[in-house]
């Protein structure tokens, strides 16, 4: 899947967050999006699922291929510990692509499991989701990933307040993604991880900083001149005066 960005811009009753961004996610490519607090990441991800409405510009997906796009929202934004079976979070993986009709037979259980092994879970199938701990929980929501099987996986800060050993767990799983020819675009905090292991980086305040290989973003003359546009983004931007061609 081909994730093209144009001109676009996102927000909320019309205020935008995240102004006139143009670019493209290429299949197989594992892209950061960092940038300050209110720099506009989590929005940007919500934009690409469509979850919000574009104020202006557009993404070029049809509809199919948005509703088969999987995201992973900030721990904040997740549901509650329902009593249900970590067997269960996973399959949920399943339902979202096929809606709650699909059917859940052996093939589907055994794929579970086998994602269940792959995250470091082996055997955790009837464990209750409530009784693991906050990294244990992580390592299930990327098993349901993996069932989502979507060309495209967004993570908004899938690792914050995880341990070592998880995120390198995990980074493992998101490098087989790339591999596998799915586009990854990760919400991260952690610029050493960043350069380790994301080819691509997105510096973003509310527009582009900079936008192209890690070697070349994360450099002292962009990572300044991110410092100087966060100081000086106006929080209550007035109404985006640019065109609104689409959406709204
Ligand atoms: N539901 C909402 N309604 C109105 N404004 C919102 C809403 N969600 C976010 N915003 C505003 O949009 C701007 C960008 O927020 P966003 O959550 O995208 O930033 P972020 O870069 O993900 O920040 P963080 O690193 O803190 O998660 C902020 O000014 C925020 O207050």
């Amino acid at each position: 899947m081909i994730l093209r960005l144009e001109n676009l811009t996102l927000g909320y009753d019309r205020y935008p967050a995240v102004h006139h961004l143009s670019g493209t996610f290429a299949p197989g490519r594992l892209t950061a999006v960092i940038g300050p607090n209110g720099a506009g990441k989590s929005t940007l991800l919500k934009g690409i699922k469509g979850l919000l409405p574009t104020l202006g510009g557009r993404i070029a997906l049809n509809a199919e291929e948005r509703g088969r796009i999987a995201y992973l929202p900030q721990q904040a934004e997740l549901e509650p510990g329902f009593p249900i079976s970590v067997l269960d979070v996973v399959l949920l993986g399943h339902w979202r692509r096929t809606g709650a009709f699909g059917t859940i037979g052996p093939n589907l259980r055994r794929a579970a499991t086998a994602a269940l092994e792959a995250v470091g879970l082996p055997g955790f199938e009837r464990r209750g989701i409530g009784s693991l701990s906050l990294g244990q929980r992580q390592r299930v929501l990327f098993a349901r990933l993996m069932l989502e099987d979507g060309p495209a996986i967004l993570l908004d800060e899938p690792f914050a307040a995880i341990d070592a050993r998880t995120i390198d767990d995990l980074m493992a799983v998101v490098c087989r993604w790339g591999e596998e020819g799915r586009t990854v675009i990760a919400v991260l905090h952690d610029l050493e991880l960043v350069r380790r292991s994301f080819p691509f980086t997105l510096m973003l305040a509310r527009e582009a900083v900079a936008w192209g290989p890690t070697e070349t973003v994360l450099v002292p003359e962009t990572l300044e001149r991110l410092r100087r546009s966060s100081e000086t983004w106006d929080e209550n931007a007035a109404l985006c005066r640019r065109e609104y061609s689409d959406g709204v």
